[in-house]
């Protein structure tokens, strides 16, 4: 099987700081892979030059094998990649139906078959739980429930990689939960990218780990040898990350 998604030397600068460092990384289609790492590591940076809203000072990006370095990011959607960000993208005074309505559209050729965008929206809608508040306003919605939507806007662009910064922030136990089992759904007919802070959900969800460290990758493995890993315990879970963070 070919990589879904490669980096080579990938790297970013911010005047002196690098905060992206020579990073080779490789996913595999159908993976779940967590990226952790202690604030700054350059996570979200990393994430971000994936698809495109940071440019890499050097190093290369390779999407189902095409070099995607230097497309800009609407494009990278199309190919599919879609993403969620840390910061809400909801649009507040818009309806939850009319939100995801939205990334529906772009991904039908005519754009325009009401039959077509309906099923699309309820079908995001239904895999995150948030159907019957469709008709809400989406300022309206509770936190956790706005980041959902912004999976359903994620997922309803069909995404070949699915990639998520930080989706449990603000959720509530039970939102957790299901998650978890939203994640696993999405993962039978895609690759997720998941930028995570809560360790015991990365433990239970990823079947790879890659962890950063001031810009570098520090180590990968599956979550039993991360767990049993000398180094990240020294950078990062034995820093009390795996209450917090
Ligand atoms: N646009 C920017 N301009 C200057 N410095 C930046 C910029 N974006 C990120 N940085 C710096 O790059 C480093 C990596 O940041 P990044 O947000 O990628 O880390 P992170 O691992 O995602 O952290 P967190 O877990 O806090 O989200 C940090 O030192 C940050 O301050």
């Amino acid at each position: 099987m070919d990589p879904l998604l490669v980096t080579k030397g990938l790297t970013r600068r911010f005047g002196g700081l690098k905060a992206v460092d020579g990073v080779d990384f490789t996913l595999m289609p159908g993976e779940i892979r967590a990226v952790i790492g202690p604030n700054g590591a350059g996570k979200t940076t990393f994430v971000s030059m994936v698809c495109g809203r940071v440019l890499p000072s050097a190093g290369m990006i390779l999407f189902d094998g095409g070099d995607i370095t230097d497309m800009p990011p609407h494009s990278r959607v199309r190919q599919g990649i879609a993403y969620t960000f840390q910061i809400t993208s909801v649009f507040p005074n818009l309806s939850v139906y009319d939100n995801v309505a939205l990334p529906v559209q772009r991904t039908l050729t005519d754009g325009r078959s009401r039959g077509a965008i309906h099923t699309g929206v309820l079908t995001a809608l239904e895999k995150v739980g948030l159907a019957d508040r469709a008709a809400m306003q989406a300022g309206q919605l509770a936190y956790g429930h706005q980041r959902l939507l912004e999976v359903a806007m994620g997922l309803a662009l069909k995404p070949r990689l699915l990639i998520l910064d930080e989706p449990t922030q603000g959720l509530s136990d039970a939102e957790i939960e299901d998650f978890v089992r939203l994640v696993r759904t999405v993962a039978e007919d895609a690759t997720v990218l998941l930028i995570e802070h809560n360790m015991p959900l990365v433990m239970q969800l990823a079947d790879r780990i890659t962890v950063f460290d001031a810009g570098r990758v520090l180590a990968e493995g599956t979550p039993e040898q991360i767990r049993s890993d000398a180094a990240v315990q020294a950078a990062y879970l034995g820093t009390g990350a795996g209450e917090a963070a």
